[in-house]
């Protein structure tokens, strides 16, 4: 199917708020499952790269597909030098993501970003700037980005984040648990994160850039998924390779694998170096032929982003008034 067949995303239900069914509760270590996940990396290639390349949606289908990409945000910010007043900036922008003048422009209702997403100690401030709003907190938890302070630590990190009200908590694996392949390792690490977390919905961030292969990357994904992770994220945001097209059809085609099998809908989360507008249509238009419409919710997909709602902004203002303007207009915190 090519992008130009794609039923646009209606501006009219870009709003909608997200559907919700039982959690991915999990299932058994499958070890024959998941050592017969392949990966055949040159097709794989081929078909990303053939992507970008096609014709995009234009004019208000464009503008409807930017709409429903905003609500897929989630809204980050992972900086050394976070305050609660730059959260409390990101989380204005989140209830607010479109100026006032450009939605009733483009006819649609008020739209919010899909959660925001901080550090622990950044927790507190961005729930009581939220609060009333709807919007989730998502904490990075499990010593982000690494992963390398004792297991003790990083259980008892994701239980704070979630006394101090983050509703999604975001966990690194262990990449040496995949180099070593140590299915069983990271399947009971995943678990304890997975218990740990309680009602707050789980991502499991693959770090894939650290992973070796896209072999690995599809048999870490589908051991997360068998452990119980709501979502698998691709990346930190810091691994010096992050979210790419290659790493997304292996891990859209593992969810959908795992669905078909166990009728289990575990959600995709890619993160890191997503900054424009038009590569988050590349990925949305990808999710829809790959996993159908379902996996368009923000419940199922959730891009992690920290600048890429700017250069939506931009594309949407130029959409109305036929001008572009400058990024700094568009400030995110
Ligand atoms: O999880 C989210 C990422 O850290 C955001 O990465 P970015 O700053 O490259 O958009």
């Amino acid at each position: 199917m090519s992008v130009d067949t794609i039923q646009p995303v209606s501006a009219a239900t870009a709003h909608l708020p997200q559907v919700t069914e039982p959690r991915n509760a999990g299932i058994p270590l499958d070890l024959n499952w998941v050592l017969s996940a392949q990966a055949n990396t040159s097709a794989i290639e081929r078909r990303a790269a053939s992507l970008p390349a096609r014709r995009s949606v234009k004019k208000e289908y464009q503008a409807a597909w930017l709409l429903k990409a905003i609500t897929c945000i989630d809204l980050t910010t992972l900086s050394g030098d976070d305050t609660a007043r730059r959260v409390a900036r990101l989380c204005a922008k989140a209830k607010q993501p479109v100026a006032t003048k450009t939605l009733a422009a483009l006819g649609v209702e008020p739209i919010t970003t899909g959660a925001v997403c901080v550090y622990h100690e950044m927790v507190e401030p961005a729930v009581e700037a939220l609060r009333g709003s709807g919007i989730p907190v998502a904490a990075v938890s499990t010593g982000f980005p690494a992963g390398l302070s004792p297991l003790p630590l990083r259980i008892a990190e994701i239980e704070q984040s979630v006394a101090a009200g983050a509703t999604e908590i975001d966990i690194v694996i262990s990449r040496r648990h995949v180099l070593e392949g140590n299915w069983q390792a990271l399947y009971d690490e995943m678990r304890a994160f997975r218990d740990a977390c309680g009602e707050a919905h789980v991502k499991a961030i693959l770090a894939t850039g650290e992973l070796g292969s896209l072999r690995n990357v599809a048999r870490a994904s589908l051991v997360c998924m068998m452990a119980g992770a709501d979502f698998i994220k691709t990346s930190t945001g810091k691994e010096s390779v992050n979210a790419t097209l290659p790493v997304t059809l292996v891990m859209i085609r593992a969810i959908r694998d795992y669905y078909d099998r166990t009728g289990l809908r575990v959600g995709y989360k890619p993160a890191g170096g997503i900054s424009k507008a038009k590569d988050a249509i590349t990925y949305l238009a990808l999710i829809k032929e790959e996993l159908g419409d379902r996996w368009l919710q923000p419940d199922l997909f959730r891009f992690g982003a920290s600048s890429l709602l700017n250069d939506i902004e931009r594309q949407l203002e130029h959409h109305v008034s036929g001008a572009y303007s400058a990024g700094y207009r568009h400030p995110t915190s």
